[in-house]
């Protein structure tokens, strides 16, 4: 089985990657990466010198170089995790998103077209339900609940979510989707909620917490979200839509409660700022179809996941240092640097 994995030197794909070499260990992995801000070779090394792997660097806009990646490789199964993801980035410049998230999921399965495939994944969002109120704890979203982004990024998402379901009813393409509540574990890069506290925390900066605090996000550990996908590939229908999620709803002043008393920093680190423009309030998913069909559900608890995913920051200076020491201090002055003084 040959796989061909697209952004898998960001934190979900590399995590991906890893996942299915140990489960797959005589699967090939093609993986292409166009090494944005966000990707980076050192969350591969573990693979780049296996004989069953390769690393090409590469836009999936670029339908060139796709099709030179289709012509010399044939995968068998293609997984789309290439996406620009961070909301935050997406209100300040929507435009990289709507190329790289729409334009770059078309070029593929149109090489998917021209080249044959067993399936097309596409790694989606539950962003794109858009967001649920708190005073309704009842209330989860289902894959039949309507579209309804709120951000450039998860419009963006929702739209390529569309063009898949056109190519699977126009052209027949083998497709199926995943959508994931909010991922958290090694590699993710320090601009999300999770890994962003927990190295300021360990410097002792101030923790810039949105708004009241009070929104809701659904936390699954990485791995859980890599196996699940896993099982779609193999198992799942084609044209069919899977909700993944961790049933973990926190509030993000409980998270960042949680990692300053894992870390044994005080709690008069946390800054209330300026809130996101259209922040979303609450993501919560129903996973019914995904424990029905394929008896899946996560597996990893939220403290157990979470105090791992400390130590592994704390033990891997080495990769945030170097993240946090080339261009990501400017990216965080021009975020934070007006709110923090507010
Ligand atoms: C970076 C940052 C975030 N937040 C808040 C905003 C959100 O309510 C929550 C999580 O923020 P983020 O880590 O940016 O993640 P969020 O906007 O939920 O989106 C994530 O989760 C989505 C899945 O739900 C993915 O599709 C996105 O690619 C991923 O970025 O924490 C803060 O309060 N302060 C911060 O500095």
């Amino acid at each position: 089985m040959k796989i061909l994995v697209t952004g898998g030197a960001g934190f979900i794909g590399s995590n991906f990657i890893h996942y299915m070499m140990e489960k797959h260990p005589d699967y090939r992995i093609i993986c292409l990466d166009k090494l944005t801000y966000a990707g980076n070779l050192r969350n591969l090394e573990s693979a780049l010198n296996r004989e069953n792997f390769r690393f090409i660097k590469g836009d999936i806009c670029d339908r060139e170089l796709v099709y030179k990646v289709f012509e010399e490789e044939r995968p068998d199964i293609v997984v789309n995790f290439a996406a620009e993801s961070h909301v935050d980035r997406s209100i300040e410049d929507p435009e990289i998103f709507l190329k790289t998230n729409i334009i770059g999921t078309q070029v593929l399965m149109d090489a998917c077209r021209k080249y044959g495939i067993k399936r097309f994944h596409q790694v989606s969002t539950d962003e794109v339900y858009g967001d649920l109120p708190l005073d309704r704890p009842d209330l989860k979203f289902t894959e039949k609940s309507p579209l309804k982004p709120s951000s450039p990024y998860s419009a963006s998402k929702a739209s390529a979510d569309l063009l898949v379901m056109a190519y699977h009813r126009t052209y027949e393409l083998p497709v199926t989707i995943s959508r994931c509540s909010n991922n958290y574990g090694p590699y993710q890069f320090p601009e999300k909620l999770i890994p962003l506290m927990i190295i300021n925390a360990i410097h002792d900066r101030p923790l810039p917490v949105y708004g009241d605090g009070r929104n809701v996000r659904d936390w699954i550990h990485v791995k859980d979200h890599c196996e699940a996908i896993d099982l779609i590939i193999h198992e799942g229908k084609e044209g069919e839509i899977y909700n993944i999620g961790g049933e973990n709803e926190r509030s993000n002043i409980e998270v960042v409660k949680m990692i300053l008393k894992e870390l044994g920093k005080p709690e008069s680190l946390i800054k209330f700022v300026k809130d996101r423009p259209g922040h979303d309030r609450r993501y919560a998913l129903d996973i019914t179809k995904m424990k029905e069909e394929f008896g899946w559900s996560p597996k990893i608890s939220f403290e157990e996941g979470l105090r791992s995913t400390i130590k592994w920051y704390l033990e891997n200076r080495n990769w945030w240092e170097e993240i946090i020491n080339g261009e990501y201090m400017k990216y965080y002055e021009k975020m934070y640097g007006e709110r923090l003084k507010e």
